[in-house]
């Protein structure tokens, strides 16, 4: 198996280009089934969910070619069924993507239930309460569920809270759905802003996508087109906070500072100088880190995908700082392994209290989920001695090559191969301890 050893590092120093982000990827690829037409995606990053997704598209009909150039080329014109392959889409989260943009066309699509991350807790149900209001009807069996529409139509929805999955997906649904769909308390994330803009591209009639309320007015067909994916604005935040643990200098280039406010507000007030243009980002260490306080939040708050890479950055800020994680109470998965590490961190209920400044130290630690991994990568450049992270394979659901642009950063980090059972036998003594 393989895994990733790190030694400590810094300071760091250089720049760094910022990949498409996976999360709007996800949304775009899916949105093209509402299209009989040819189109182009740029920016699209080659990580394992989206290579799962043209699996997907190859089964239904979808053809996707990479073109010499790195865009994608999707022909939805072919596409047959809508018979989603329950495991494939159990092996990535945002399947349900799917379902809002192959209803309209198929009547009914049959998809396996949505897997990715594990927060413990992750439910559809406002996806299910939107869909049903437009029309549809769900059955539920044990390793797969299936949507029925006869005819979507319009409808106004109001969204127990923020989700930015289901405001997507019921704008999916509503782009050829009859008449208009008014949705309420709809997610504002950028990723909501990239999914439609590239609707409207093709031809959708959507309103009103950054703000709350969201209005679709359904269409009969729409066009084929050529998109840029919007850069991935939390892999930018994690290396900003990279200089920060291991010291220096990072820039992120090809990105879209707006995207980040509330993360560097927050670095800025941990103490690091922070220097943007339009496009790139410099962070720096300036000695001495701060505690804070920092609450996770919907767009535009504080994202909970940047919450771990966070956890680590606070131990090296002297006092004691609080993460409420206010998105998924349980997304502590991170706390353990960082204790092996030597990190001084309680958890209560939602909150993560760190003691910073209790010295790291190298150990075999797992990445139970992307940004666990990301924490962990950033924990073993501050941590003295050897990091062995297991895992790799979260990290590579998000990152086209986190090792290669760590390392033009100078970090000390590399890909090795271990006996499983070897991997195994070290975490397990690493638990004994704790
Ligand atoms: C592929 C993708 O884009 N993943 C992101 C997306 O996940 P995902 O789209 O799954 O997350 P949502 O934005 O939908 O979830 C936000 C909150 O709403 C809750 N909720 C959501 C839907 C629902 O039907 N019922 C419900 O209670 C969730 O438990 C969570 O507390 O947004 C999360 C929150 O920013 C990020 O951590 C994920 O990286
Ligand atoms: C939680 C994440 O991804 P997913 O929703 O795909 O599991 C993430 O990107 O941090």
């Amino acid at each position: 198996m393989n895994i990733i050893r790190i030694e400590r590092s810094g300071p760091l120093s250089g720049s760094v280009k910022i990949q498409g982000s996976k999360n709007s990827s996800l949304a775009l690829m899916a949105a093209c089934c509402l299209s009989d037409q040819p189109i182009t995606l740029s920016g699209i990053p080659d990580i394992y969910d989206i290579r799962i997704i043209c699996d997907i598209a190859g089964d239904i009909g979808m053809g996707t070619t990479r073109l010499a150039n790195g865009d994608l080329q999707l022909l939805p014109g072919t596409i047959h069924n809508a018979n989603i392959d329950k495991d494939k889409a159990s092996s990535y989260r945002a399947s349900y993507y799917f379902v809002g943009a192959l209803l309209a066309k198929f009547g009914k699509v049959s998809i396996g239930f949505p897997g990715g991350d594990n927060f413990v807790s992750r439910p559809i149900d406002q996806h299910i309460k939107g869909l049903k209001a437009m029309g549809a009807e769900f059955s539920f069996h044990e390793d797969h569920y299936t949507v029925e529409a006869k005819k979507l139509k319009g409808a106004d929805i109001y969204f127990d809270m923020i989700t930015s999955g289901a405001t997507i997906n019921c704008m999916l649904a509503a782009v050829l759905a009859e008449g208009r769909t008014v949705l309420r308390g709809a997610a504002k994330d950028p990723e909501v802003v990239d999914t439609a803009i590239f609707l409207n591209e093709l031809g959708a009639k959507i309103a009103g996508a950054g703000t709350d309320t969201i209005r679709i007015d359904g269409v009969r067909s729409l066009e084929g087109g050529h998109h840029t994916v919007i850069p991935d604005r939390l892999i930018a935040g994690a290396f900003l906070m990279s200089a920060g643990v291991a010291g220096g200098s990072v820039t992120v280039t090809d990105v879209i500072p707006d995207h980040i406010g509330s993360c560097l507000a927050k670095l800025t007030e941990i103490g690091m100088e922070i220097d943007y243009r339009d496009q790139s980002i410099t962070a720096s260490s300036a000695g001495k880190l701060k505690a804070v306080r920092v609450r996770t939040a919907m767009y535009p708050g504080f994202a909970t995908d940047l919450q771990q890479p966070l956890t680590a950055l606070l131990t090296q800020a002297s006092g004691r700082s609080i993460i409420a994680e206010k998105i998924y109470p349980k997304r502590f998965q991170h706390v353990a392994q960082l204790r092996r590490m030597g990190a001084d961190i309680d958890v209560r209920g939602s909150t993560a209290y760190i003691r910073g400044g209790a010295p790291l130290s190298g150990s075999w630690v797992h990445a139970t989920d992307i940004r666990a991994g990301t924490c962990l990568l950033l924990a073993g450049m501050a941590a003295e001695g050897t990091t062995f992270l297991t895992g790799v394979d979260h990290i590579e659901r998000g990152y086209e090559d986190a090792l290669t642009a760590f390392r033009s950063l100078g970090a000390h980090m590399s890909l090795e191969q271990v006996d499983a059972a070897h991997a195994e036998e070290k975490l397990r003594i690493g638990n004994a301890k704790l």
